[in-house]
């Protein structure tokens, strides 16, 4: 940890942290890498906002708008960064987003990502829109704690059976998304007229040829109840930016609430994940959900290193997700890739913890952050 002198590196050695922990972890050279080695249009699918991008761009920087008032002598030597997650116990509060599309990234796509979390004790999330089956990630996580994303199918049926599956599959728990009533306009599939490349399929719909399907209505707070029970798990509402929506959702039955921004995806200029958050928590705060215990809230978007995901400790998430890094480990280095970046993420989030005086994920509160108002904007 302390050590001032480092012993000269072996040509082609990858730098490591002092400490022997994983080596520095740079996301922009990462994403550069991703860069190089994806097809364009499907880099830009992975990277991309909707419209003008502006929520995209603003998200990190949001995190950014915060500044750390470490805590001194408080006798803190080491940071646990162990924790529950709706009472699955994970080894980090930093855990995977569902993102779709990962056979695009890498052939093992989601199993891949599933190792790395696994190896990482990372929670992992699974989308609906996989390139693998509920239940082939399900074995690939070999007993890992990991939640199922839940979208919206066009028959109902099928819906309600995919939120059956995951709970039969060993799923934790069902994370319904609902910041996604339709596609948001994204301007660079768009223009590179994207689609799922030949030879993948989104492994979880029903073989096409099946009698056209009627769609349901949209959904409503009331099925957050219905999908609890169907499922037999505890239900996370994904994609909320308002108070107002996530007392609606904890009064319906939800366990837990996820601010989101889909990672600026859907409508542009929503407000980011980081001013949204206060609000959620303030208005959630000491609820009980379904079975009796607090509710939690959980937060993604922009969180790039362990400071950022520090400040959303603080303002009161009790988990932070990651997408796109874990998109580009993906694309660079299969499980390995994702592996590097969750373990790198932790690292630095435990780094940070221990030189602001926070012992666990816990222990982190508001007193450690001040708007930086007086910085030049
Ligand atoms: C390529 C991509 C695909 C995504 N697919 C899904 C999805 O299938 N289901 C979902 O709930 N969210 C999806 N998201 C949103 C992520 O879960 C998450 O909210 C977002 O990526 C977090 O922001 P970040 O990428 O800045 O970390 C997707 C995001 C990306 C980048
Ligand atoms: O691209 C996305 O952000 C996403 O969530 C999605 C939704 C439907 C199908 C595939 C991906």
């Amino acid at each position: 940890m302390t050590g001032l002198t480092q012993r000269r590196r072996e040509p082609g050695e990858q730098p490591r942290s002092t400490d022997g922990g994983p080596a520095h972890l740079d996301l922009d050279d990462l994403e550069t890498r991703a860069r190089s080695a994806l097809p364009a249009e499907v880099f830009d699918y992975y990277a991309g906002g909707a419209d003008a991008e502006v929520t995209l761009g603003e998200a990190p920087q949001a995190w950014r708008s915060w500044r750390l008032r470490p805590r001194v002598l408080r006798g803190v030597d080491h940071a646990d960064l162990t924790t529950t997650l709706l009472g699955t116990p994970a080894a980090t509060p930093v855990g995977v987003a569902p993102w779709a599309y990962q056979g695009m990234a890498h052939p093992d796509g989601e199993l891949a990502t599933a190792r790395a979390a696994a190896g990482a004790g990372a929670l992992l999330t699974v989308s609906t829109s996989a390139t693998h089956t509920v239940e082939e990630v399900a074995s690939a996580s070999a007993g890992a704690p990991a939640w199922f994303q839940l979208y919206r199918q066009h028959s109902p049926v099928h819906t309600d059976d995919l939120a059956r599956r995951a709970g039969a599959a060993g799923y934790r728990a069902l994370v319904l998304t609902v910041d996604l009533p339709v596609l948001g306009r994204r301007r660079r599939d768009l223009r590179n007229d994207f689609a799922l490349p030949a030879g993948l399929r989104m492994a979880n719909q029903p073989a096409p040829g099946g009698a056209p399907a009627e769609p349901g209505p949209p959904w409503t707070a009331a099925d957050i109840g219905r999908f609890a029970d169907l499922s037999g798990l505890p239900v996370v509402v994904k994609g909320v930016l308002r108070g107002d929506d996530a007392l609606a959702c904890v009064r319906a039955g939800a366990s837990a609430v996820w601010v989101s921004t889909h990672g600026g995806r859907q409508v542009d200029l929503v407000v980011p994940s980081a001013h949204a958050l206060p609000e959620v928590v303030d208005a959630v705060l000491g609820e009980p959900g379904p079975d009796g215990a607090d509710v939690e809230v959980y937060v993604d978007g922009g969180v790039r290193s362990g400071t950022d995901a520090l400040v959303a400790l603080a303002l009161g998430a009790r988990a932070v997700f990651v997408g796109r890094p874990t998109v580009w480990g993906l694309a660079t280095g299969g499980a390995a890739g994702v592996r590097a970046v969750l373990d790198g993420l932790s690292a630095e989030l435990a780094h940070a913890m221990l030189l602001c005086g926070v012992a666990s994920p816990a222990d982190a509160g508001p007193d450690l952050l001040v708007r930086s108002g007086w910085l030049p904007r």
